[in-house]
């Protein structure tokens, strides 16, 4: 393998923004295009996206592409039905004892499906919606395992971990973050997982590369969009999905209908992409609905499935002859894919079909007759046109799937860019902003409610510590309520980027953890100034400092019971509904409503954080005869003294501290092992 040196890269490099490009033979015999950008124009582009990772004077070797020989043969799958777990007790025992004679509790996806795929080839799946193309690319990519039966290999050895980073996987809905640009995605996604090796200059030059290869330099600088953000348009989000798994040069390259909600000139553009990169010497499988004819004989091999049965699996340019020998023939001039498609669907009214094929007795349902035809009279359909034991992988390949342990960037280095991007990405959420608004709004609003100087009589002292315990909830709530959210929200980038091997989950975490926690912090900071001091709190630098530590304390805690929630359950709506419930029995038990708890239920307020919060701050501002400078000194002592509001024993250490402290730690080791179990057990 030939490797370009620093100074051929800089002699190439002298205008904007590419100046030549090089071919480059691999000893696989795979031709590797580089291009070259300006420095000048890439020093622009690194300070826009300010991303600071040690410069590395060394070449960056990233390692050539391994041809990936792909076979499949006899994949089945299946699935429990729902009547396995039917609510219904009787009915569960009945299919229970059934499924111990018969195996009717499993749907059948897929039947027995067999191919192969070498280096420099494009497999397209196609078939019907719901006939199991996903589900075939899914195990083909290795993100389905149970209930898989049959054999895959990847030059000739079966799947293994050491493959995530040699396989991209296009997902159908695209997987970005909407409020970063195409550009920021690319770069934030080559900063994660191009090999540490490769110093900066060289990741933004392998960004430059692939806005350019698929055309999306005019939309670079636009937010990719999606849900209420406006962003780019459908074809450039494919695009930017593809330029994402592209990017670290992946050997199989696996894409779940990539033109689907394009125009015909955008999915032929994309193809020619796809081309291009086959060319390469990359693995490509992509399942497709309906294609143009003109893509159709772009495609190497197709694979028709219907309902999970191969029906046709060879030459795309074959297939016409093929069915035509077999009886089946167009009586309109038709796209060949329709006709495949209409085949395995059982529309054949344009299609002449041969007498013989219908069974003795006559079913109604036409889709039957070719199924059945295709699958039991004519055998030779379930074999493969082409030899389906494929080309075998050279001896070397074999040995060569091993991981690419000199991609994995440092955890200090992914915490890094990570936690860049996941501010750049919450910073532009208009929620955040709202919630700033939000904060000073009520301040204000309180503020003018509880207005007092700064000595106030008993009564007085009693609306005071009605607004203290209004503190609490309010900033319990609006913790717990922005934080349960964000792990639901995020499950399916986070699913698809673990996947991949982007980045540990743990350094996830913790960005998520502390990017939020910035406003959690902040926004409480900006309510207590103002509240403080138009409520009429205590006027010394002490007890102002501790309220507002408290009020932190109370935020970080109910952040992690938050986070928690949103971890155990992983759905957005049963997050919102669980932390409700929760947040209502704290509430209720935080000390101020209900005082005179029932002996059984007692406990109850020992897990609230809400009531060692406000216990805190009624400390703060009450306990000590030195702290008291209300008008009715009196009318303190017997606050203190009484038993309302929960307030015995106001004299006591803040102990409760400890206590606040101890739950945000606990929370947060809880929510991160739920997370862990929840996106480990997940598949897109
Ligand atoms: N986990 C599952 N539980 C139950 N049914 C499933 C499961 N996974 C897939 N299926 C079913 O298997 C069938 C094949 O699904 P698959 O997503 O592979 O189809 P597809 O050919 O990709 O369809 P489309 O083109 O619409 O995306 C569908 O009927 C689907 O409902």
């Amino acid at each position: 393998m030939e490797h370009v040196t620093q100074d051929e890269i800089e002699d190439l490099s002298l205008s904007l923004p590419t100046v030549g490009s090089m071919q480059i033979a691999g000893s696989n015999g795979f031709g590797h295009n580089i291009e070259f950008m300006s420095q000048a124009y890439l020093r622009n582009r690194s300070s826009e996206i300010d991303i600071e990772v040690e410069h590395d004077t060394s070449i960056a070797h990233i390692d050539q592409p391994l041809p990936i020989f792909l076979k499949f043969a006899n994949v089945e799958y299946k699935v429990k039905t729902n009547q396995a777990f039917s609510n219904n007790p009787v009915k569960a025992v009945v299919s229970k004892v059934a499924s111990q004679f018969e195996n009717d509790n499993y749907k059948h996806i897929l039947k027995g499906i067999t191919g192969s795929i070498s280096p420099g080839e494009i497999l397209a799946l196609m078939g019907p919606s719901g006939s199991g193309k996903t589900t075939l690319l899914k195990i083909l990519g290795g993100r389905l395992h149970e209930n898989v039966k049959g054999t895959v290999t990847y030059n000739d050895i079966p799947y293994n971990p050491a493959l995530k980073r040699r396989v991209g996987f296009v997902t159908q809905d695209d997987v970005l973050f909407p409020q970063l640009t195409v550009e920021e995605t690319l770069v934030f996604a080559a900063f994660l997982r191009l090999p540490c090796k490769m110093n900066r200059r060289q990741k933004y030059e392998r960004v430059e590369v692939i806005l350019k290869e698929l055309g999306l330099e005019r939309c670079r600088h636009t937010r990719i969009g999606g849900g209420l953000v406006k962003g780019v348009s459908g074809g450039e989000r494919k695009r930017a999905s593809i330029g994402h798994e592209i990017l670290v040069d992946p050997s199989l390259l696996l894409l779940d209908e990539p033109t689907s909600g394009l125009d015909s000139t955008s999915a032929n553009r994309l193809l020619q992409v796809l081309q291009g990169l086959a060319k390469m010497g990359k693995t490509i499988i992509t399942t497709i609905h309906q294609p143009s004819s003109r893509i159709f004989h772009m495609f190497e091999k197709i694979l028709l499935i219907a309902e999970g049965y191969p029906v046709y699996y060879g030459k795309a340019g074959d297939s016409m002859e093929y069915f035509s020998s077999l009886g089946f023939i167009p009586e309109i001039a038709m796209n060949p894919a329709e006709f495949l498609l209409d085949l395995a669907t059982g529309q054949v009214n344009d299609i002449s079909v041969p007498d013989d094929l219908y069974p003795p007795q006559v079913t109604t349902e036409r889709e039957k007759i070719v199924i059945r035809y295709l699958q039991h009279k004519y055998k030779v359909m379930l074999e493969p046109k082409e030899n389906h034991q494929g080309s075998k992988a050279p001896e070397h390949l074999q040995m060569a799937v091993k991981v690419r342990k000199d991609w994995t960037i440092s955890w200090w280095e992914q915490f890094r860019v990570l936690s860049k991007r996941t501010y750049r990405e919450r910073c532009r959420d208009y929620f955040d902003k709202l919630r700033l608004v939000q904060s000073v709004g009520v301040a204000l609003l309180l503020g003018l409610l509880w207005w007092k100087s700064s000595t106030a009589t008993e009564a007085q002292l009693r609306d005071q510590i009605g607004l203290m315990f209004y503190i609490c909830i309010f900033w319990t709530s609006s913790s717990i309520f922005g934080a349960v959210y964000v792990f639901p929200f995020e499950k399916m980038y986070l699913v698809k980027e673990r996947k991949a091997d982007m980045y540990r989950l743990s350094v996830y975490y913790v960005c998520s953890t502390l990017c939020d926690m910035i406003a959690h912090i902040l926004y409480p900071t900006f309510f207590m100034c103002i509240v403080y001091f138009m409520a009429g709190f205590k006027r010394t630098v002490q007890c102002f400092f501790l309220t507002l530590a408290t009020t932190l304390l109370i935020a970080i805690t109910s952040q992690g019971a938050g986070e928690l929630f949103g971890a155990a359950v992983m759905s957005i709506r049963r997050a919102g509904m669980v932390a409700s419930l929760i947040l209502m029995l704290f509430l209720l038990t935080g000390g101020y409503y209900v005082q005179h708890i029932p002996k059984f239920m007692r406990w109850l307020k020992y897990l609230s954080f809400m009531y060692y919060g406000f216990r805190l701050l009624l400390k703060v501002q009450y306990s000590g005869d030195d702290l008291y400078n209300c008008e009715s000194k009196e009318g303190c002592r017997t606050l203190q003294s009484s038993p309302s509001f929960d307030t015995v024993g106001l004299n006591g250490g803040l102990k409760e501290v400890w206590v606040l402290l101890a739950m945000a730690i606990v929370y947060r080791f809880l929510a991160y092992i739920c997370l862990s179990r929840k996106i480990n057990s997940c598949n897109l």
